[in-house]
């Protein structure tokens, strides 16, 4: 089936100019959409519980920090961008005590929607603005006058409005700027949490840390290891980007190009292809999100025990030692863009 793609031509940015939005969390996502919203006109406020680490960076950028229950009672428009795994905690003791006819709920990702986690209640709008991209890179577009792709979904449309309620908002963080598609809770999460587990994320790291360990095993330099699998990457990765895998490999060597054609389905073989079904499987089935979910409940044993064996991987000493040298490597990342 065609998507729809709306661009800042199909979205009036009025609609959400003239709401009165909180943004509860103000992380990756949060202070993203809560700066650029604010740079679009938007009358916006920030939800944080007290002592919440990320009030005074809010406050820094002169952001009106209230708590979840107060900026909620205020608000018409409540996005929710705190952790997916607290979102139903702070649903149910901070929003829906202060929800009224006609508010909108909104959510950057369908996790606790799709999962049934959160119920609302049928007099709001339900909807998703999903950037599909880092926070920090949703902002640092917007600020350079680019802006990221963004999915949108209405699960609930109690005011008859909310298609039109979420494009206006998407418009107002830069993504109508790139493209927002039309979507559904469903196809957005389960896209999502695939992309970010066998591609984007625990695919592409799996990848480049089997491929030092195999070089740097056989005894070649770590150094040289890091920038053949690492930062040479993104340099390849910047041309599929532009111009798709064609492009990428007319800029390749032909000598690449065949190790490309010939090597690459040995790596991501019929076995791994096998794999990623399984994964998204799991997904489709609700198998991932109650492990996630019951391993957060435990106090995430697993998930600190592996990301702490991440950081000690031999390629993040070696690539602190090489970024170091080079100064427009390691861009920090800020609160602003
Ligand atoms: N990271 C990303 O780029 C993307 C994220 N998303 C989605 O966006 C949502 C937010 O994710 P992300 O930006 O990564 O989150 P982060 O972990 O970066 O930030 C979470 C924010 O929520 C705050 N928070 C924690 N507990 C509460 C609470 N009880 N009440 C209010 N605020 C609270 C945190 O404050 P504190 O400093 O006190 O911990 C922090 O400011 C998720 O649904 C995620 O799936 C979607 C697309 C991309
Ligand atoms: C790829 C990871 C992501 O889905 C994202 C930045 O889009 C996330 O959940 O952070
Ligand atoms: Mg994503
Ligand atoms: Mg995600």
């Amino acid at each position: 089936m065609a998507v729809e793609i709306f661009y800042d031509d199909d979205a009036d940015l009025s609609i959400i100019q003239g709401r009165k939005v909180a943004v509860i969390g103000y992380g990756s996502q949060g202070h993203a959409h809560s700066l650029s919203l604010r740079d679009s006109g938007v009358d916006v406020r920030i939800g944080l519980p007290e002592g919440s680490k990320s009030r005074a960076k809010a406050e820094e950028q002169g952001l009106r920090v209230l708590t979840p229950a107060e900026a909620s009672a205020e608000a018409d428009l409540i996005m929710i961008l705190a952790p997916d795994t607290k979102q139903r905690f702070i649903y149910e003791q901070d929003i829906a005590p202060n929800l009224k006819d006609g508010d909108a709920i909104f959510f950057g990702h369908g996790f606790n929607i799709r999962y049934d986690l959160i119920k609302p209640p049928a007099n709001v709008d339900v909807a998703m603005v999903a950037p599909k991209g880092p926070g920090h890179l949703v902002r640092r577009q917007f600020v350079d006058g680019k802006g990221v792709p963004a999915l949108i979904a209405v699960e609930q449309d109690a005011s008859g409005n909310a298609q039109a309620l979420a494009l206006s908002y998407a418009a107002a963080i830069g993504g109508a700027r790139a493209g927002v598609i039309k979507t559904t809770f469903t196809e957005e999460t389960e896209t999502d949490l695939f992309g970010e587990q066998a591609v984007l994320c625990g695919g592409a790291s799996a990848l480049v840390q089997t491929g030092f360990e195999v070089l740097t095993e056989a005894g070649y330099a770590p150094e040289i290891a890091y920038f053949e699998v690492l930062h040479e990457l993104k340099l390849i990765v910047d041309l599929m980007y532009e111009g798709g895998i064609a492009r990428q490999r007319y800029s390749i060597s032909d000598t690449a190009e065949y190790g490309d054609l010939t090597r690459g389905p040995r790596v991501i073989s019929p076995a791994v292809k096998e794999e990623m079904k399984k994964i998204l499987g799991e997904i489709q089935d609700g198998t991932f999100a109650r492990e996630w979910v019951a391993e957060d409940e435990a106090g995430r044993p697993n998930f600190t025990k592996l990301e702490e064996q991440g950081n000690q991987h031999p390629i993040e000493a070696t690539g602190k030692k090489l970024r170091d040298l080079m100064s427009w490597v390691d861009r920090p990342i800020t609160e602003t863009a």
